[in-house]
């Protein structure tokens, strides 16, 4: 049957013309119901270029995922008789069809993404029974690896996302046909048949009565599956690996237990064999029932990423930066001039000593330039053969002479006094009307609504930073009311750029605009805004934040910065514990 989609783009054809087919294609034969106003094609327009967006430049990082999951489809029962010399009428032999597979669902901190999760899972499918009473082989489980942190929902029953159930699937293709067609395909689609005695079987009063039978279990069983799924629908929260350990004394040759992870969709029984049949009254039954449809079900994935700290800013306001130079360069994150460089959440792992140096502040005056350059001179080193004779970051640590710069003179054993760590995740830009879904949505909040504190990160060079912070603000507060009481930090990046010339008069300058960013923050963004529903008619919350200027392309500064994202989330997980 020919479906009507009111977006017509939706289609998902294998056909490389699809892609061809522009997002405005005229809708003909619309019913009012159907109408779709401007507002709404701007707005599924503005969702397919964001998507887009997130998923160009190679990086497959997904954190929503819609997923379609079958469980193996039962093995088809047998309808046989055994045959020997001398034995003209032989009992009826068919075995039974073997369980189709179910499908788990197994956490693992190997994955980071939900990139490799298939959208659409169906589980091994059971073997057919045989002749001479031989049953098929059941179903191997199988088992989808999902990144740790996952939350698995089920979508409701009303949700258009949702995928028909085996029942719903049935009816559809039944559509169209007359009484007696869809009698005779129902059938067809439960019961196998001996060699030419289908026609014969259908007039039996035995064969009735077995098929009301089944009738009336399948009834009961899409009742309870129904009712499972209304009052227990399936939710998860995958955030521990689970670990079943042999028992020490375990004897030999014993197997050990198999991590199969949570059961999502369990596979359909398999179909019975003949001999099931065997009555007083029909002594040679000559049909068997087919496997069952595994059970299906749509699931919802979402993946938190869990990182104490989240960095908010506008585009370009060095905030990936910030994320190598906090990380020492280990983290990796993609610099550039351009706004939107970051299209993914990223998190690194920040680690503080005893004495409160970390380690990125370990090697001073390092610059982490953009990425351009930094590959350009990493290449020039390795032409060069310097690499050579480079130290590792080891071998540094121990103190010595590094035959490409200064001597190194810390030695710092770093792991040796490592006290505290947390995590640090860089986000990408955030712009007026964000919220809208305007440049790159807002999607990647998700994640940082876990965070225990967020930070601003500001262009303290910029005309005027104090505007980038209502704005931000306000975008957090509209993607979530109550969202920016979170924010505990404003970190004034790029201070650098400010008294570049060294005179008293530019420095005086530079001081004063960090004033005005620090007067600025402490009368207006102290008191929480009275957006939302939540909050209204309720007596604002204070949330004093504090101001550190710093500059991430130098490393500079950035101590104060650790300590007090260190203080926060020490308050914080006290609060939870
Ligand atoms: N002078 C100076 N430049 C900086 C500093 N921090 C970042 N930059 C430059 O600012 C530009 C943007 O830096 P990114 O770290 O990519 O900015 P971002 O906030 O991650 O940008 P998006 O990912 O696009 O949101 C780059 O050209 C950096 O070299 C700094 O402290 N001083
Ligand atoms: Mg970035």
């Amino acid at each position: 049957m020919h479906r009507l989609y009111p977006f017509p783009f939706v289609l998902r054809t294998t056909s490389p013309h699809s892609r061809r087919i522009p997002a405005f294609t005229p809708i003909r034969n619309y019913t009012s119901q159907n109408e779709l106003t401007p507002e709404d094609l701007e707005a599924v327009r503005r969702r397919r270029k964001t998507e887009w967006k997130r998923r160009q430049g190679g990086q497959n990082f997904l954190d929503h995922l819609i997923v379609n999951i079958r469980g193996g489809k039962g093995g088809n029962g047998c309808a046989a008789f055994h045959r020997e010399k001398f034995k003209p009428f032989g009992p009826p032999s068919g075995g039974n069809g073997g369980r189709g597979g179910d499908v788990y669902f197994q956490p693992t901190p190997h994955l980071t993404s939900l990139a490799t999760v298939p959208k659409r899972i169906r589980g091994h499918p059971g073997g057919n029974g045989q002749g001479t009473w031989q049953n098929g082989r059941a179903g191997e489980p199988l088992i989808i690896q999902v990144p740790l942190g996952t939350v698995v929902r089920e979508l409701p029953r009303d949700d258009p996302r949702r995928a028909q159930d085996e029942w719903e699937a049935e009816e559809e293709s039944l559509e169209g046909l007359t009484p007696a067609e869809k009698r005779a395909k129902m059938r067809d689609n439960r019961w196998v048949h001996y060699p030419r005695s289908g026609e014969d079987n259908v007039g039996r009063d035995t064969f009735k009565q077995a098929e009301a039978a089944l009738y009336q279990q399948e009834r009961e069983r899409r009742l309870a599956r129904k009712k499972r799924a209304l009052q227990e629908p399936l939710q998860l929260d995958l955030d521990s690996v689970e670990i079943q350990e042999q028992p020490v004394d375990a004897p030999l040759g014993i197997r050990k237990p198999e991590q199969l992870g949570s059961l999502i969709a369990s596979g359909g029984l398999g179909g019975l064999g003949n001999p099931f049949f065997l009555t007083p009254d029909n002594r040679s039954p000559k049909f068997a029932t087919r496997g069952q449809e595994g059970e299906r079900i749509t699931l919802s994935l979402e993946l938190k990423i869990l990182a104490d700290v989240g960095l908010v800013g506008m585009p370009n306001a060095g905030k990936s930066t910030l994320l190598r130079a906090l990380t020492g360069g280990r983290v990796k994150s993609e610099i550039a001039s351009y706004a939107f460089t970051t299209l993914n959440p990223i998190v690194g792992v920040i680690r503080v000593a005893e004495d409160g140096t970390f380690e990125g502040g370990i090697e001073q005056g390092l610059v982490h330039q953009e990425t351009l350059i930094e590959k350009q001179l990493e290449h020039d080193m390795m032409t060069s053969g310097s690499y050579a004779t480079a130290f590792t970051r080891n071998q540094k640590s121990k103190g010595g002479v590094d035959p490409l710069g200064a001597p190194f003179t810390s030695g710092h054993q770093f792991d040796l006094v490592e006290t505290f760590r947390f995590t640090i995740a860089d986000n990408p830009g955030l712009i007026t009307r964000a919220s809208e879904n305007v440049g790159l949505g807002h999607s990647f909040l998700r994640s940082m609504e876990r965070s225990l504190a967020l930070a601003y990160v500001v262009d303290l060079s910029a005309p005027a930073p104090w505007d980038e912070l209502m704005v931000l603000r306000e975008e957090l507060e509209k993607y979530q009311p109550g969202m920016s009481s979170k924010a505990r930090l404003v970190i004034a990046n790029k201070a650098d750029l400010l008294g570049t010339d060294g005179g008293s008069v530019a420095v005086e300058e530079a001081r004063a605009k960090l004033q005005r960013l620090e007067t600025f923050v402490r009368t207006e963004m102290n008191v929480h805004p009275r957006a939302g529903p939540g909050f209204a008619g309720e007596e604002p919350v204070r949330c004093p934040l504090d101001v550190v200027a710093v500059s991430a392309k130098y490393s500079q500064n950035l101590q104060p910065a650790v300590s007090l994202m260190r203080t926060y989330i020490e308050q914080a997980r006290n609060r939870l514990a």
